[in-house]
């Protein structure tokens, strides 16, 4: 978002985002910045208690070892599918919640272990803006109280006083100043989410953790917010992390991208980068889900990877790389060695043994595990016209050979599966006898529920799922592939 110059605003596919699309980052220029946060083997598990004792039986390992660093006036998106853990890291790179292992640098200065004492001074450059524009304002605060709450905490005693600045920080952010007295339940979510970002400017932070800081709010107000987030980012030279899993906004908003899995970070790169040429199997299908409201693309098809199964339980995720219980590449050493993030491309760090539009990192390792063969699908979007009068026909479904791999060493891989299909006895049914009740072997072995990954089920479930996580056999009629002409390119 630093680089921004804004051009007009685009209409995605669906006519209805107008959410201004940005210039390239030069290349390099993030690069060159001095660091403002490093991250090093950061974990956050949180402990599963069982019993009168309440011993501890279990963790959930929301964040698992992850590294990257945030720029000087750069923008970081965080992507991942519900449960991933972008919120609690988040929350711990803010110091709202303690980390359960690893480092966390500000400036140079190990925050990581800083009692509450000891943040004060740190919270005025480190500051949160949260999801819920509802949830996240007392409402029986007025807004004058709730944007001056940071000066009053900090004993922070401004220029001219603070209902002044509070009055200028509401005309910074689009609202009117004569708005001090008025309580929350006055405003549309859209101005609560100013009334948040507001607050969360007032000591001039250095950084800027958004969690998902537009995705409770209509399409047309996004647009609003994220320019003002950008405004306010060149006006202030503020640096941001912004977690979201709206693939679209991401893109829009970030100069970097890191993309969460299960706890870890399988890739990170710089923007250009990741959507035009992503190297971790699991960003690719993620970056299928992308709409591109490119003029030039109407007419041709494109197809999306239809990711099976559920995300694994964070309790007992997967061995090896994370991944491999939904990876149409999958090999053995995918399932007992854990590959690290290393930049297999200047700028471009990723985590994963069969990269895509890279050199095999274990090339030996060819054979596919028989849970890769129906991991995921090629699904056609629909063709979207030119005319738009015209009725868009309905996506053809996908070819046989297509349904078991996806794209790049994909027909190989495919031939390979259909062959070693026949040989195999212990190797279950083609892709495309998929059912509804089909489990991957990961799933037949996860231990029992417990509360924690009951709730990561609900939110995987309620997840306006980028990539969707469901057979296609158990959606409803209208979020079918073959049905879902414009939806499907709505997300
Ligand atoms: N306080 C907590 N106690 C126990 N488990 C938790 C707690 N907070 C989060 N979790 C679990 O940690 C995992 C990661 O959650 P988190 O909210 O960070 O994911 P997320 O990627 O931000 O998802 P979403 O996009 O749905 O917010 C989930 O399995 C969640 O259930």
């Amino acid at each position: 978002m630093s680089e921004t110059n804004k051009t007009d605003a685009v209409e995605d596919a669906a006519g209805k985002a107008a959410i201004p699309q940005q210039a390239s980052a030069p290349e390099g220029g993030s690069a060159e910045r001095e660091v403002l946060l490093r991250v090093k083997g950061l974990t956050k598990h949180f402990p599963i208690k069982k019993g009168l004792l309440q011993r501890q039986v279990g963790a959930v390992k929301a964040v698992d070892g992850i590294d990257f660093e945030v720029r000087k006036g750069e923008t970081l998106g965080v992507v991942g599918e519900s449960g991933c853990g972008k919120s609690t890291m988040g929350r711990v790179i803010t110091r709202l919640q303690d980390p359960t292992s690893g480092t966390i640098e500000f400036e140079g200065r190990d925050i990581t272990r800083l009692s509450t004492g000891q943040m004060r001074p740190m919270r005025r450059d480190v500051q949160m803006i949260f999801q819920d524009p509802y949830g996240s304002l007392n409402p029986r605060h007025t807004i004058g109280s709730i944007v001056s709450a940071p000066f009053r905490l900090q004993g922070v005693e401004p220029e001219g006083g603070v209902k002044k600045e509070v009055q200028r920080l509401l005309d910074l952010v689009g609202l009117s100043p004569e708005h001090y007295n008025r309580y929350p339940h006055e405003f549309s979510g859209g101005q609560r989410q100013r009334i948040g970002i507001a607050r969360a400017l007032a000591l001039k932070p250095k950084l800027v953790v958004a969690d998902e800081p537009v995705s409770a709010l209509d399409v047309s107000i996004q647009a609003q917010v994220v320019n003002l987030m950008d405004d306010l980012q060149q006006e202030l030279g503020l640096t941001y992390v912004i977690i979201a899993h709206d693939l679209s906004v991401v893109r829009h908003v970030s100069d970097r991208i890191a993309v969460m899995y299960l706890g870890k970070i399988v890739e990170i790169a710089d923007r250009t980068s990741l959507y035009e040429a992503p190297m971790h199997p699991y960003t690719k299908a993620l970056m299928s889900a992308v709409p591109v409201p490119d003029p030039k693309r109407r007419g041709q098809k494109s197809e999306r990877i239809l990711l099976h199964g559920d995300v694994p339980s964070p309790i007992a995720p997967p061995s090896g790389c994370r991944f491999h219980t939904r990876c149409w590449k999958a090999t053995e050493i995918c399932k007992t060695t854990e590959p690290q993030l290393v930049e297999l491309r200047t700028g471009q760090q990723v985590a994963c043994h069969h990269p895509e539009n890279f050199a095999d990192q274990a090339p030996q390792d060819t054979v596919l595990l028989s849970a890769a063969k129906k991991a995921a699908e090629l699904v056609p979007d629909a063709v979207v016209s030119d005319d738009p009068a015209e009725p868009e026909p309905a996506a053809e479904p996908a070819p046989a050979e297509e349904t078991v791999a996806a794209p790049a060493q994909a027909e190989e891989t495919a031939a390979e599966s259909a062959a070693s299909e026949e040989t195999v006895a212990e190797e279950s049914a083609p892709a495309k006898e998929t059912t509804a009740k089909e489990t991957t072997a990961e799933e037949t072995t996860t231990e029992e529920p417990a509360p924690a990954e009951e709730t990561a089920a609900e939110s995987a479930a309620s997840e306006k799922a980028t990539v969707s996580e469901k057979p296609a056999s158990e959606k409803p009629a209208s979020e079918k592939p073959a049905a879902d002409s414009q939806e499907s390119t709505d997300k």
